[in-house]
């Protein structure tokens, strides 16, 4: 199996060093044209800026660049007959994007795949909406490090000590995935397993109190009810992404290596 990664940043280089023994070979990096020819990569690596430059036995595209990547690469991956892989969850909170990625895979005869990124649980869900799911309510907790950069610093000062937890955000899970597009991709992977973007109640809080990514699920329904919580060590190179949203793609690029799925 040959692939190429959308994006060089910290969950990227986790994936590449993890795959560095496997038996699935990185054929290709896309990055943004301005970086062509500053990229360090192992001999054999192409490094490009767009799809069309893609070998043709690449097989598999894996965004691991977050929306902006998906947006950008996602719809002619697709629509060129490869699958992809993605961890930028929460871009499918766009319905214009939404609809052309699945128009662009009809056409190619290929998948989107959602990694499950930085939650567990999520096969719970799936199969919990089978029967009548009541409400599902997410929160997510990061140290204030991890949210620099994003809304949240618009309702709080992250610049100071915060000296209790604070909640920056209370809403549904369509507006925190598209406003919080580094941070909420969690809340976009619960809302599309279990009862959708409007219907998943979440909630976004700084915590100084805890040195780890936090996610809690809280659902009910006619399956009886379950809690899930996971906390989850962030990537050295990254203080807002945990290191399991990484893991969770090497575990999808693997998978899709097999002749039978897990
Ligand atoms: N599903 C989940 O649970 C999780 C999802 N994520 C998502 O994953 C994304 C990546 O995380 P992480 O690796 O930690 O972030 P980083 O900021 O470390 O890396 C992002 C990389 O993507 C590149 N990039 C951005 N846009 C494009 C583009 N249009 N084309 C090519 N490359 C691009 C950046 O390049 P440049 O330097 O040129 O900008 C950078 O190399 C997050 O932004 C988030 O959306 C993260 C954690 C959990
Ligand atoms: O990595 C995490 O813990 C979660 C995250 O950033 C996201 O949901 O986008």
């Amino acid at each position: 199996m040959k692939i190429a990664l959308i994006g060089n940043g910290a969950i990227s280089q986790f994936v590449q060093k993890a795959l560095a023994d496997s038996d699935v070979a990185l054929a290709a990096l896309i990055v943004r044209s301005e970086r062509l020819g500053s990229v360090d990569v192992s001999e054999g690596v192409k490094v490009v800026a767009a799809i069309q430059e893609l070998a043709s036995d690449v097989t598999h595209v894996v965004d691991c660049a977050g929306h902006a990547g998906l947006r950008e690469h996602g719809a002619a991956a697709l629509a060129s007959g490869r699958d992809v892989i993605t961890v930028s969850i929460g871009a499918l909170a766009d319905d214009v994007l939404l609809s052309e990625l699945e128009g662009a895979a009809r056409a190619g005869n290929s998948r989107l795949h959602l990694a499950s990124g930085a939650i567990g649980g999520l096969d719970a869900l799936r199969a919990a909406r089978a029967g009548d799911l009541g409400t599902v309510r997410y929160v997510g907790r990061k140290p204030p490090a991890g949210w620099k950069g994003s809304r949240a610093e618009e309702v709080l000062d992250l610049s100071t000590q915060l000296t209790h937890p604070q909640i920056h955000f209370m809403g549904n899970a369509r507006d925190a995935a598209l406003a919080y597009p580094k941070n909420a991709n969690v809340a976009a992977a619960v809302a599309l397993a279990g009862v959708g973007f409007e219907r998943t109640e979440v909630e976004l809080v700084a915590d100084p109190g805890t040195e780890t990514n936090v996610h809690e699920i809280h659902a009910q329904g006619d399956f009886g009810s379950f809690t899930f919580t996971i906390s989850g060590k962030t990537l050295p190179d990254n203080p807002r992404s945990s290191a399991l949203a990484a893991m969770s793609v090497v575990a999808g690029i693997l998978d899709a290596s097999q002749p039978i799925g897990s």
